[in-house]
């Protein structure tokens, strides 16, 4: 499919929209005095006082000057004065050295601190929301934007900061020059103006461009893990995709390159244009200053002081202006993650606070429930009847695309059914709270996480509280067949699984899966949801799994979704999907006689053993 042409738009984010994004750097600086006051405090602290060095070191060197000259011409010479200053001045460099880097060692703490916290906050944030909400593009864009930049709002917090500082010198700067001739603020004033200019033209730019491309960049990182990561090697190697990826990847990148390019050749090329204008400005003002001297006006000491204070201005002007821009594109960034985390978990208005019942009477109950993935038209599945029975296990099964784990999604309330309803001992689930109601599930999914922490984490995380427990992670272990894979490992339970670190192991899709069938045992569920857990086991395994899996859930709920006819005839009851409907519904037997789909299906696997 041929990509739409980008283009840039410069004029996509305008300097009234950023300086709106200002809005939200109060709420920032809270965030940043939460996470250490002690040392937020401190970092102001050497902020003010370093703000009024500057001038209070240029104003020392006008006076020791000006004390050389009076020296120089008098002729019993009394440098006891002059050395004082030349001590006060002394002092003061060192006290701003020591401030300085005061205020580099707070910043950097701070930052670090900050960034921690800001991570943690978004992996709690992402654990609240919905399913839907996970599965859509645009929060993921959102995501990226938030995640993005960590870096970028600990440089925010010492613009900002050094902003306010730089407020003060620029103030006691210009109380410096205003005291000896207030004429020279014009020059100043034409000096600075094209630095306004030119950060006005630009705001917005870099963050505009960026905006626009997340898609693309979310698409960048996913073709650089395709084409260099352990998990796509093989086929990478075998199918030979490696240049078809790197040439996708990098026209994607040289796209986006040479339209970054062209805004920093254009933000350069005007800037050097407007630094000249300002330039000039400022020669204008020295030899202003340097005429009123030799016309015995100001004394040498003075023109030392005029220059340095006109130049220091000029300059911390400009910073101020530039760095304004700077500020207003990283609070753009700001405000892309505080709605991040504004983002509102939505459940549902008519959604009750019923306590959950301690244990299920009867069941649950599929009553006309029909379901749309979200931003979707088509019907996953409909008209859809059935009772779980309590204590009972019910296998689903039918041909890929039917609708089996979109009904274990509905039934875990990940999704809300778009028709009918799902009740539990006869109450709509909706009247439980959703969080307290999934506590309920002890669930494997097909695509199951594999963790890349140790294998006792690994098994916990059915029940991460209990993981100090041992026994009950060797039982869990023990159950669903995992201890063999624990007494292989080098270091058993401790055991660091994947590739991704040092010293970890990779185990095969069987082992995987019988870790991941110990994490359903580890939580001591009332209903458990196995769906495909065997796929990658041995037959023998598989049967064993199954066999224990019966004993051992006895009078347990279970839901089991499963290809394997020899698995799925050990089920209480089988319910048959097709389309999206429910085709036939009852027990091996039932469904034998039938013949329907289900005899079809297991004859035809049965025929393949023979
Ligand atoms: N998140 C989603 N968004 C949109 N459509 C989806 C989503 N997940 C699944 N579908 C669609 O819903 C239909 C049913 O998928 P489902 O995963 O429930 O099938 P299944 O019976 O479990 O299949 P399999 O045996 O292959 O696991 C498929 O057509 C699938 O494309």
């Amino acid at each position: 499919m041929p990509r739409k042409k980008k283009s840039l738009e410069p004029n996509q984010i305008n300097f009234r929209e950023s300086f709106a994004s200002l809005k939200f750097v109060p709420r920032f600086f809270k965030e940043i005095r939460k996470v250490n006051p002690m040392l937020f405090y401190v970092n102001l602290l050497c902020r003010v006082v370093n703000a009024f060095l500057p001038v209070l070191i240029l104003y020392v060197g006008k006076l020791i000057i000006d004390e050389v000259v009076l020296q120089i011409a008098a002729e019993e010479k009394d440098l006891d004065r002059l050395w004082i200053l030349v001590a006060v001045e002394f002092g003061l460099a060192v006290i701003s050295d020591l401030i300085s880097r005061g205020i580099s060692l707070s910043d950097g703490l701070l930052g670090d601190q900050y960034s921690i916290n800001t991570s943690v906050k978004i992996i709690k944030k992402t654990s609240e929301l919905n399913l839907d909400q996970l599965e859509d593009s645009e929060f993921y864009d959102k995501l990226e934007r938030a995640r993005q930049q960590t870096t970028g709002r600990v440089g925010l917090m010492s613009n900002i900061l050094t902003q306010g500082e730089d407020v003060v010198v620029i103030l006691s700067l210009l109380g410096g020059v205003v005291a000896f001739e207030p004429w020279l603020i014009i020059l100043l004033v034409v000096s600075i103006i094209p630095t306004i200019i030119n950060e006005i033209k630009f705001s917005g730019t870099s963050y505009s461009l960026a905006l626009s491309w997340t898609q693309e960049r979310r698409e960048l990182d996913y073709l650089r893990y395709a084409g260099a990561s352990d998990v796509t090697a093989k086929e990478v190697k075998l199918f030979g995709l490696s240049d078809y990826l790197a040439n996708r990847f990098k026209n994607l990148s040289d796209t986006y390159y040479m339209q970054s390019k062209k805004l920093a050749k254009e933000r350069a090329g005007w800037g050097s244009f407007f630094n000249v204008i300002g330039t000039s400005a400022y020669y204008g003002a020295y030899v202003f200053i340097i005429f009123r001297t030799v016309a015995g006006v100001f004394s040498l000491g003075d023109l030392a002081f005029l220059s340095g204070s006109f130049n220091r201005l000029r300059s911390k002007l400009q910073g101020f202006f530039t760095r304004f821009t700077a500020i207003t594109e990283s609070a753009l960034y700001l405000q892309d993650y505080f709605d991040f985390l504004d983002l509102t978990y939505t459940e549902k208005s008519s959604e009750g606070k019923l306590p959950l019942p301690k244990k299920i009477e009867s069941g649950f109950q599929f009553k006309n429930v029909g379901f749309k993935y979200p931003k979707s038209e088509k019907w996953v599945v409909q008209n859809i009847n059935f009772q779980l029975k309590a204590g009972e296990k019910l296998a689903f099964v039918g041909e890929n695309g039917a609708g089996k784990t979109t009904l274990i999604k509905l039934l875990l309330r990940f999704y809300e059914p778009t028709e009918g309803e799902i009740l539990l001992d006869g109450i709509p689930v909706k009247q439980y709270k959703q969080s307290d109601y999934q506590q309920y599930f002890g669930v494997i999914f097909q695509d199951f996480v594999k963790f890349e922490l140790t294998l006792r984490e690994n098994i916990a995380m059915g029940e991460i509280q209990e993981i100090g427990d041992q026994l009950r992670i060797d039982g869990a272990a023990e159950k669903s067949l995992a201890r063999e894979v624990v007494s292989e490992l080098p270091l058993g339970y401790n055991q660091q699984l994947g590739k991704r670190f040092k010293n970890g192991k990779d185990l095969s899709g069987g082992q995987w899966q019988k870790i991941a069938i110990a994490r359903a045992y580890m939580k001591d569920a009332g209903v458990l949801i196995l769906d495909e857990p065997t796929s990658a086991l041995d037959a023998r395994a598989e049967t064993e799994a199954f066999d224990r899996f019966i004993r051992l859930t006895e009078g347990k709920t279970a839901v089991i979704i499963s290809h394997r006819f020899s698995t799925v005839r050990i089920a209480d009851r089988i319910m048959v999907l097709k389309d999206g409907a429910v085709l036939e519904i009852g027990t091996h037997q039932e469904l034998m006689k039938n013949d329907k789909l289900y005899a079809e299906l297991f004859n035809l696997q049965a025929a393949g053993y023979q």
